[in-house]
């Protein structure tokens, strides 16, 4: 039974062996016998055929097979089909040119005519590359917006120097009066600087109608002025307002002076009395430092009638804006109606104090209100007493029309900076009419508006930068090795905080003991002293007389007197701690290297502070301008042990 069922499937493998070979020699023949046609589009349809007519046949011998039948194949046969192909295609693409190239008859066309084939058509210019546009430059950027006045700004050589005439009438072209020029010799002033000699001649116009107390009808022009510290902006204001101010024959109030410090305040007081010696103006300060009353009966004459042209002790004020604000609220017939200057110095800083928005008030107080309302201290005596510009107001029946007729506040604005802003936003707060720019700056290359527009300052000519980058734990040794070894005196040291000027002075107090006390007694004694807001206004003055008198030779400083102070003897600036800005290291290394003298500047840079503060100078342009200084351990070796007894010292004190 067995042998029998073995026999039959044998049988049945057998038939089915040969119906395969049938199936391979049937698929052979269909090969052979198959119209020469491109691969690809045939496989397919094969490949579907051999799925239909042999269910139970193995895919992997076909394919074994199918690839032996290729292999077989020669390439031309493959290639053949599709050589004939592409004429096919190249006359699809005639075809298609065909829509713009119509073909001409063919009984129209020469014989030796040239056929498509042989003529190089021309080719179609290609599209450009999408490329990006380029960035606008920097300085294209920065004179975006820019007010249009700033971008007209009269750029002034600062080596311009201008001689004032020993006697005579002769002027010598500074339009100064002869006591003027007299009191300038007296004061040992021989030639004026050139930020002075280009604003005397705006301010100061030859014409005598234009130096008037008031211009109701042909109200100067407000002026803004960039130069850099140390060049006398201070005198370029105070000489044209001592000019026209003496021509006065009532006192009023006609000049205003803001200053962000009190010290400034002090400052400009002494210019003022200095040039206005004998010329009988009367100067007022008001910086909070005595009582408000005190302050109120310096100001007005008259504090219990109320006057519709106010009334005033004094011809110039020179203020603080918050002291300001405080009498503009508080101090009956104190009145700006008058005013033909008014001067913002160190412009920046004051711009960017909003103290009860002190700007908006004061120039709200240089012209009529807008409301026509009558004064609410009734009828004035003497109508000549109110500002012309404010005479409209005045509620007279019979008043005469050119009384009536509105006219303009004759108050000329006055804006100063070594490091003015170019913002536009802040400028426009300042209602500037038809204002004239000067800025005063060294010779450059490129158009000088744009180092205004781009924040780039100029410094005096005849100061000397450098920059020292140190271990945070060495920086005092280094500061003190610095002033050993240059012998400096006469020096001003900026620190970031009240706090860190008072820890500086008491380390280097303990320092310099013991140094001398391990030198044997050596006599030359360092005095150093701090001077910040810390103090009182007393304190400060007694501290700041002293160092003038050079008592002191090392002021440890915060950056409260970091602008505008002139002390003429101060021949070094160290930055202890860096500036957080360019305004302010600006600012500080201009305290020396003032009027022409020579100075040096240094800042010790910490480490980790090295990259911030050289971007700083490398974005206003000015990194190549400071020297780097090196120090070495050896340098420092035989003052460490004298610095760590002051360390541990100073750690004492503290814990005390
Ligand atoms: N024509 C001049 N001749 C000699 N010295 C002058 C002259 N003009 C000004 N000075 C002196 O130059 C010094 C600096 O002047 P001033 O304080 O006005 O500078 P500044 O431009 O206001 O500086 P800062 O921007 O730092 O406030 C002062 O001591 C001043 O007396």
């Amino acid at each position: 039974m067995v042998i029998a069922a073995a026999a039959a499937s044998l049988e049945k493998n057998k038939e089915k062996t040969k119906a395969k070979q049938r199936y391979l020699k049937r698929k052979k023949q269909r090969r052979k016998n198959k119209p020469k046609v491109a691969a690809g589009s045939v496989s397919g349809s094969d490949d579907e055929e051999d799925a239909v007519i042999v269910p139970g046949a193995d895919s992997e011998e076909e394919k074994d097979e199918d690839e032996v039948l290729i292999e077989q194949d020669p390439p031309q046969a493959e290639d053949k089909p599709r050589k004939e192909k592409r004429p096919k295609k190249r006359q699809k693409v005639a075809e298609d040119d065909d829509v713009e190239m119509q073909e001409p008859e063919p009984d129209l066309i020469p014989e030796d005519a040239p056929t498509i084939e042989s003529v190089s058509l021309p080719t179609l210019p290609s599209f450009p590359l999408p490329a990006l546009p380029d960035a606008p430059s920097k300085s294209v950027l920065a004179l975006q917006g820019l007010d249009r006045a700033l971008v007209g700004a009269e750029i002034v050589d600062s080596t311009g120097l201008l001689p004032i005439p020993p006697d005579g009438e002769d002027d010598g072209g500074t339009g100064l009066t002869e006591k003027t020029r007299k009191r300038l010799l007296e004061l040992g002033i021989v030639e004026l600087f050139a930020v002075q000699t280009t604003l005397l001649p705006f301010l100061l116009p030859r014409n005598p109608l234009q130096r008037s107390l008031y211009l109701p009808f042909d109200p100067p022009r407000d002026v803004c002025v960039s130069a850099p510290t140390g060049s006398g902006k201070t005198l370029a204001y105070v000489l044209p307002i001592v000019e026209i101010l003496s021509t006065r024959i009532v006192t009023r109030l006609r000049a205003l002076i803001v200053l962000p410090t009190r010290d400034l305040v002090t400052q400009v007081r002494e210019t003022f009395e200095a040039l206005g010696k004998g010329r009988g103006l009367k100067i007022g300060t008001a910086t909070g430092q005595h009582s408000f009353s005190h302050e109120q009966s310096q100001l007005v004459a008259d504090k219990t009638t109320q006057l519709a042209g106010g009334s005033s002790r004094i011809d110039v004020l020179i203020c603080t804006p918050g002291r300001l604000i405080d009498h503009l609220n508080g101090t009956p017939n104190f009145s700006l109606q008058h005013l033909r200057f008014l001067v913002i110095d160190e412009a920046d800083r004051l711009l960017a104090q909003s103290f009860q928005e002190w700007l908006v008030q004061v120039l709200a107080a240089t012209r009529p209100p807008s409301d026509e309302t009558s004064f609410a201290g009734g009828l004035p005596q003497h109508h000549d007493a109110v500002a012309p510009a404010f005479r409209s107001l005045l509620s007279y029946a019979d008043i005469p029309s050119f009384v009536t007729e509105r006219k303009e506040s004759s108050c000329q604005k006055l804006l100063f900076s070594a490091t003015l802003t170019r913002d536009p936003g802040k400028l426009s707060a300042l209602e500037l009419r038809d204002p004239k720019y000067f800025v005063v700056q060294e010779k450059s290359d490129g158009p000088a508006v744009l180092d205004v527009a781009m924040d780039k300052f100029t410094m005096p000519a005849t100061l000397t930068e450098h920059m020292l980058v140190c271990e945070s734990s060495l920086k005092p040794l280094i500061f003190f090795h610095l002033v050993y070894k240059h012998n400096i005196t006469n020096a001003l040291v900026f620190t970031k905080s009240a706090e860190s000027t008072t820890r500086l002075v008491r380390l280097f107090d303990f320092f310099d003991a013991r140094r001398r006390m391990g030198t044997g007694g050596d006599p030359s004694a360092f005095v150093a002293r701090a001077y910040s807001s810390d103090l009182s206004a007393g304190e400060r003055k007694s501290i700041l007389d002293k160092f003038k008198a050079k008592e002191i030779q090392i002021l440890v400083c915060s950056d409260l007197i970091s602008r505008g102070i002139d002390i003429s003897h101060v021949s070094h600036v160290v930055s202890y701690d860096v500036p957080v800005d360019m305004r302010k290291y600006v600012h500080r290394v201009g305290r020396t290297a003032r009027a022409g003298r020579a100075g040096d500047a240094w800042t010790l840079v910490e480490e980790q502070e090295a990259r911030y503060f050289k971007t700083m100078l490398k974005q206003a342009e000015h990194l190549e301008k400071v020297k780097r200084m090196k120090v070495g351990e050896k340098d420092l070796a035989p003052l460490a042990v004298y610095y760590e007894g002051a360390l541990a010292q100073l750690k004492e004190s503290y814990s005390r």
